[in-house]
């Protein structure tokens, strides 16, 4: 028997099959935010896919530069230093290990608080000023962005007010949190055939998630069907996906989406996501507008407390974690 083992630097980290070009998927669906059709657009493309790409967005370019190019440098320092603003948990520096539950990846990240209440200096970590200022100015505007995207699924489900989805995370207390991840360059498999994933398959458990990352690629989707697709990278806009709370919320119309990185073997990824949650105390169940004459919720009741403390205590990355609340 030959046993192939992996190199020791990617000892623990799940390998996958490397993406060919043939995985690249032209069809993520493209909304743009100012055209009158968006609303439809948005409700059609988290229908299909749970997933789509932003563009003509309003974020300033100088905004998403300036924090790329301060992730890039946080990350470039020595790694003793990186230390110093970890652990990641609650929030704070990490590398490799992803939740409490034995989940690995090829990559190192941030984990961050959005604190509402002071939303001009929402993070006390990382200690340089300069990447603070950065990720705050970077973090209120997609917030805001976040908003408009979740407005847009209100007036295309034609639900009222038109804040019925937003006012989740904007609501005093709302559950925020972003993360920057960086995807080093993986060497050890090159011309292997395989590639050592960055962040395993998984669904976001928040309402939404609005992503952006520098112009490697890696991020891929689950199509219905099962199929892993590769996203195309723009780093000119902004990606959103379902998470499985907004997927109750509209009683299963609107799916969250399975996702995952694959780590480049040339280039290193960097990622910034904010992920919008509802207050602790919000109970997550079907909107009733949604719920057609005599449709019965597909879900038991919870409050999105109870679902984040069951998704961090005992899932893994790739469980479906909706499952224990389905009736
Ligand atoms: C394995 C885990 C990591 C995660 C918490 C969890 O127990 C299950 C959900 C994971 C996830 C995915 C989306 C976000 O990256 C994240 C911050 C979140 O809210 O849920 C992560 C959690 C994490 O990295 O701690
Ligand atoms: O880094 C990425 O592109 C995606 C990461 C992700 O899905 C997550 O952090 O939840
Ligand atoms: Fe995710």
């Amino acid at each position: 028997m030959v046993v192939l083992a992996s190199p020791p630097a990617v000892d623990h980290i799940p390998l996958l099959r490397s993406p060919d070009p043939g995985d690249v998927f032209s069809g993520v669906p493209v909304v743009d935010l100012g055209s009158p059709g968006a609303a439809r657009a948005v409700v059609v493309a988290c229908e299909r896919y749970g997933f789509f790409k932003v563009v003509n967005h309003g974020v300033a370019t100088d905004t998403m530069d300036k924090v790329e190019s301060e992730a890039v440098r946080f990350f470039s320092q020595p790694q003793a230093e990186k230390d110093r603003s970890g652990p990641a948990y609650p929030f704070g520096y990490g590398s490799r290990r992803i939740g409490f539950n034995g989940d690995m990846g090829w990559l190192e990240y941030l984990l961050l608080a959005v604190d509402d209440a002071s939303l001009a200096d929402a993070c006390t970590v990382p200690s340089c000023a300069v990447f603070r200022t950065a990720l705050n100015e970077y973090i209120g505007a997609v917030r805001k962005l976040a908003v408009r995207v979740m407005e847009a699924m209100a007036e295309g489900l034609g639900i009222a007010p038109a804040d019925a989805l937003s006012a989740l995370v904007t609501a005093e207390g709302s559950d925020q949190v972003f993360r920057v991840n960086h995807y080093p360059p993986c060497r050890a498999l090159q011309g292997l055939g395989c590639s050592v994933t960055g962040f395993g398959e998984h669904t976001d458990p928040q309402l939404v998630s609005v992503l952006r990352s520098n112009g490697t690629s890696g991020l891929q989707i689950a199509l219905r069907d099962g199929q892993w697709v590769s996203v195309p990278s723009d780093r000119n806009a902004f990606f959103v996906n379902v998470g499985d709370s907004l997927q109750v919320l509209t009683n299963g119309r609107f799916k969250s989406v399975k996702h995952r990185v694959v780590a480049n073997s040339l280039k290193s990824r960097v990622s910034l996501i904010f992920f919008g949650g509802p207050p602790l105390a919000q109970r997550i169940a079907p909107l009733p507008q949604l719920l057609g004459e005599g449709e019965q919720s597909l879900y038991k009741e919870f409050t999105w407390g109870e679902y984040k403390k069951a998704a961090y205590k005992s899932s893994r990355l790739g469980d479906n974690r909706l499952a224990q609340f389905e009736k």
